[in-house]
Order: C-alpha cells, then sequence, then structure tokens
C-alpha cells in the first residue's frame, strides 16, 4: 500500500534508523510498500524514515520504466575516490525545492539485498549521489542542511505555510 512520506521540519525525519536483524516477511512486505510509494510519488529512491519507519533500508530506480528496482539494507558505503561531483537534488521530503549538493563522485556499497544475501558494488555519477542522499536519510540528514541557513529557513517556512494550509483543510 502507499504510505504517507513525512515533510520537513518534522523532527521525525532526524531519526537515527536501526539495523535489520532479520530480512523476513514483514521486511519483504515493507520493501514493496515502499517502492510502490516511491513509483508513486514518484522518485527515484525513499528511504525507510521519510516514512517513518525507523529500519536501515532504502529503495532505488533510476530507470524511466520501474525496470531496476535496488533494495539496500543496513547499507554502508565508503569512498572510493575523493573527486567531488556537484549535482541538483530534491528530495519527497521537501516538495518542491531542488538546489546543488557537493559530494563524492565514486563510492563502494555492502548491503543486504530483497532476500537477505550481501550484495557489494561501486557507484558513481546519480547512483552515486542518491545512495549517499538515501543514507543521509537513515542518519537524519536531509539535503537542505548542506545548504545555508537562509536558504533552509525560507525552504522552512514556506512547508510549514503549506502545511498550515493543509491543516486548515
Ligand atoms: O527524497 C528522496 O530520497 C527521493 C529523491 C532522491 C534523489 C533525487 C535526486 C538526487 C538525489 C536524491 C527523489 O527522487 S526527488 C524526485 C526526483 O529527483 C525525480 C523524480 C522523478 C524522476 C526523476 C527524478
Ligand atoms: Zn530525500
Amino acid at each position: 500500500s502507499k504510505l504517507k512520506i513525512l515533510e520537513f521540519p518534522d523532527p521525525r525525519l532526524r531519526t537515527i534508523a536501526e539495523p535489520v536483524d532479520v530480512v523476513d516477511d514483514s521486511i519483504k512486505l515493507l520493501v514493496d510498500d515502499m517502492f510502490e510509494t516511491m513509483y508513486d510519488a514518484p522518485g527515484i529512491g525513499l528511504a525507510a524514515t521519510q516514512i517513518n519507519v525507523h529500519k536501515r533500508i532504502v529503495v532505488i530506480d533510476l530507470s524511466e520504466d520501474q525496470s531496476e528496482p535496488l533494495t539496500l539494507i543496513n547499507p554502508e558505503y565508503t569512498v572510493l575516490d575523493q573527486t567531488l561531483e556537484e549535482m541538483q537534488e530534491g528530495c519527497l521530503s521537501v516538495p518542491g525545492f531542488f538546489d546543488n549538493v557537493v559530494r563524492p563522485h565514486k563510492i563502494q556499497v555492502t548491503s543486504l539485498n530483497r532476500d537477505g544475501e550481501e550484495q557489494n558494488f561501486v557507484a558513481d555519477g546519480l547512483l552515486a549521489v542518491c545512495i549517499q542522499h538515501e543514507l543521509d536519510h537513515l542518519n537524519g540528514k536531509l539535503f537542505v542542511d548542506y545548504l545555508s541557513g537562509l536558504k533552509r529557513n525560507r525552504i522552512r517556512s514556506k512547508l510549514e505555510k503549506k502545511h498550515r494550509a493543509e491543516a486548515a483543510g
């Protein structure tokens, strides 16, 4: 089922997610719900933190036709190449705002897949950016944290206004 995505500045987005102990059927159902929610948004990634589930689970699909689903459970990465890359990022928890963030260009990723098996791979470009963005979510960090305080406050004010208007119905 489609799940509700928390929006900045909701303090629950600042929670540190816990590791998954066993990749059982309940985790697989949660992963399926996360893909459904991500595809519907639409987005190219989603961290469990964003749907108020504080477990270290990320789903990603960079394809145009939902053909390349990637599940990362208890993901970790190391930086392979210090070269920095600047890319425009968006966030389903900061709807309507996009800005440039600088991140390492190439990373080595280790995680469990949807079947609980170990997977290791190298990522660069948009995949590396997306993985770092999603892992920030699991550590309670948002891309707006990399922007100036002025920009962050303006985004916060505009989203708080939107949420008040929605609450008023
Ligand atoms: O909030 C999230 O984690 C999802 C976010 C992932 C992300 C996008 C761009 C750079 C880094 C991380 C998004 O998917 S925002 C929406 C978006 O970028 C997009 C939506 C539809 C098609 C293509 C991109
Ligand atoms: Zn995000």
